[in-house]
């Protein structure tokens, strides 16, 4: 398996309006692994997602969904819960809201035993994220046990979410996970203030190489992305200009699965964080996290090379 991706697919509710007056929703799916993990197979890279829905209406669905988008879904198992869900309410002036409804859902019930029954310890990547340790304590020890099984392949997304955890226990399950990440991918700003104390990305850079991961890629909007390693190489890749942005949920999703997945494919990590620039900047046409997914000749006509 090319790409590895643990966390939870949610069923996504969204709308143009705000949230406390809309009354028409557009149903699709997303999640910040479900995102990435459709960004990865996009690439043309084996991906799977790890993960357990609920045995209800949209468990189901979400699996086809996934499986429609080229993920690999057997590790996508039925276990007792909810299927998870959030409303996204993202207006034409650039503001969101999230509501989430995902308390106790079945994928919040993950636990080690399901990294132990997955690819983890065979996979090229494997992409974690902080979200997917916020959701319980077994979660965050599923986490962890995935970076320890990954064996240095792993790229770690920060993602915090104050909605589901503090900035203190986001920071110990980092610390525990950067000394297994090939990259760490945070943003700036986002993940900086809360868990590095800071919104500058030299010095965000500086922290995630001295917690041990021997590269990073900190993400800066349409600042770019400053890319450094463990031998003190540091390289500013511009970001790709988008026009008429529709939504920014899930860019930073589709950035770290389509590195991913042209790192797992062979890409040097300059190329892949440049893929994954081009990508972010095509998911900002589509609402939602899955509303526009970028094909690999989109990615390398944007990134000028010849598909
Ligand atoms: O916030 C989360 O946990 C989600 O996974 C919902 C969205 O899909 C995600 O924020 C996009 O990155």
């Amino acid at each position: 398996m090319d790409v590895v991706v643990l966390g939870e697919p949610l069923v996504e509710f969204s709308t143009a309006a705000s949230l406390d007056r809309a009354d028409l929703f557009y149903l699709s799916f997303s999640g910040d692994a479900l995102n990435a993990s459709v960004a990865a197979a996009a690439t043309g890279a084996s991906a799977a997602l790890v993960t357990r829905v609920g045995a209800d209406a949209f468990g189901e669905r979400l699996v086809r969904f996934a499986a429609g988008h080229g993920v690999d879904t057997r590790w996508m198992v039925t276990g007792e819960g909810s299927t998870g869900a959030y409303a996204l309410g993202a207006d034409p002036t650039g503001s969101r809201a999230f509501a989430y409804m995902r308390a106790g859902s079945a994928a919040s019930r993950m636990a080690p035993g399901d990294v132990d029954r997955s690819p983890v310890s065979a996979a090229g990547v494997v992409l974690l994220s902080g979200v997917t340790a916020a959701l319980s304590p077994s979660c965050d020890q599923a986490v962890r046990h995935a970076a320890a099984t990954a064996r240095g392949k792993v790229v770690y997304d920060p993602n915090f979410r104050s909605r589901l955890t503090g900035p203190e226990a986001a920071r110990v399950v980092l610390e525990a996970v950067a000394p297994h990440a090939a990259l760490m991918v945070p943003s700036c700003p986002g993940d900086s203030g809360p868990l590095f104390g800071t919104d500058d990305p030299y010095e965000v850079l500086r922290a995630c190489l001295g917690l041990g991961a021997r590269a990073a890629a900190v993400t800066m909007g349409a600042e770019g992305v400053l890319l450094g390693t463990e031998d003190g190489s540091v390289l500013h890749v511009p970001a790709i200009p988008a026009e008429s942005v529709v939504d920014q949920t899930g860019a930073g999703d589709a950035f770290a699965g389509t590195l991913a997945g042209w790192l797992a494919r062979g890409a040097d990590l300059v190329q892949a964080v440049r893929a994954g620039t081009a990508a972010a900047a095509i998911s900002l046409h589509g609402r939602g996290g899955t509303g526009r997914v970028a094909t690999t000749e989109e990615i390398h006509a944007l990134i000028g090379e010849a598909a």
